[in-house]
């Protein structure tokens, strides 16, 4: 729904794109994951042509991103952490303003639920709400008319745990039974892991892995082993490069195992360590392997 080829952004000749490759398949939820500064924001800016790109092609439902037009914009429901909106008007008036734009797409009924689950008060204006109240009423305004495509950028900030949870559990519902095809950048990695079927990950203006979020924790493993004494690590650059971030720690070497295998990797172990007595292979969450990948950037960075 969403492809992205070569993609370059530069602001003040720094460039915050260098050659993106992403791509968002129809009726999955892809989760877009990268340390501050990375360029999730930008990316999403370039797709929803909110921003000029440098290069590159950027293809959305089928268009280049540069003509979305009407007929586009009623099936993309986009929210972002600091898109505006009119601070004088109260829900329901804004609600009102917006129906007639995506006319026989608005479902007035899921509106209705959105704003009741949501709690949201209907005679406070928006200026005077909270910016968890804020994010809710940009969220409802853009899922009331049933989008195709969502775009969230970080859009669980500001939002209480309660209300994540239930504004997650209702996407769910929403993605399960609609087959909606859902972008979503954030930093709470744990609530995106429950519903997302990909992941994408970007560091300093590139992609760095895309796929399926079962075939990433597939291939992870943390990896610790216990010795009798303090053991010395092999020198730099004879471990295999697949081990990320290995640290002695005590009697314990741990390190991050991004291409499991168990055969191969048992017999690596048994290699690289031999004197080790005893060794605990176990699978990662998407949190965990996300803190892992960007533990290394930074190291690669220095
Ligand atoms: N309007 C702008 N002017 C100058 N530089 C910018 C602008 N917008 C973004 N950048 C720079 O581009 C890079 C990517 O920023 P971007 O906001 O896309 O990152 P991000 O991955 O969304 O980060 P975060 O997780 O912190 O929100 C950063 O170095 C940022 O400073």
């Amino acid at each position: 729904m969403i492809t992205i080829t070569d993609l370059y952004k530069r602001f003040n000749r720094e460039d915050a794109l260098r050659g993106v490759n992403l791509t968002v398949p129809e009726g999955q939820v892809t989760a877009f994951l990268g340390p501050n500064g990375a360029g999730k924001t930008t990316t999403i800016k370039c797709a929803m042509n909110l921003i000029y790109r440098d290069g590159g092609e950027v293809t959305v439902m089928g268009k280049d991103a540069r003509e979305l037009g009407k007929e586009q914009w009623q099936r993309i429901g986009y929210v972002s952490e600091n898109r505006q909106l009119p601070g004088w008007m109260t829900v329901p008036k804004l609600m009102k303003f917006l129906r007639p734009m995506y006319g026989s797409h608005w479902d007035a009924d899921f509106e209705k639920k959105m704003t009741k689950s949501f709690e949201l008060p209907l005679k406070t204006t928006l200026s005077a709400m909270s910016r968890g109240q804020r994010m809710k009423a940009a969220l409802l305004s853009a899922l009331a008319y049933r989008p195709q495509l969502v775009v969230l950028d970080e859009p669980f900030s500001g939002l209480d745990p309660l209300v994540r949870d239930e504004f997650l559990t209702g996407l769910l519902e929403l993605t399960d039974a609609e087959g909606w095809t859902v972008l979503i950048s954030s930093h709470d990695i744990e609530e995106v892991e429950r519903f997302a079927d990909r992941v994408a990950i970007i560091n300093a203006g590139r992609i760095d892995l895309q796929e399926d979020v079962e075939t990433l924790r597939e291939r992870f493993r943390s990896v610790e082993l216990w010795f009798d004494e303090e053991p010395v690590l092999p020198l730099k650059g004879t471990l295999p490069e697949t081990w990320l971030n290995p640290q002695v720690n005590g009697r314990t070497v741990v390190f991050s195992d991004t291409n499991y295998d168990e055969a191969s990797s048992r017999a690596m172990l048994a290699r690289f360590f031999p004197d080790s007595r005893r060794q605990e292979v176990r699978r990662m969450t998407l949190r965990e392997i996300f803190v892992v990948l960007a533990r290394s950037y930074r190291a690669q960075a220095v």
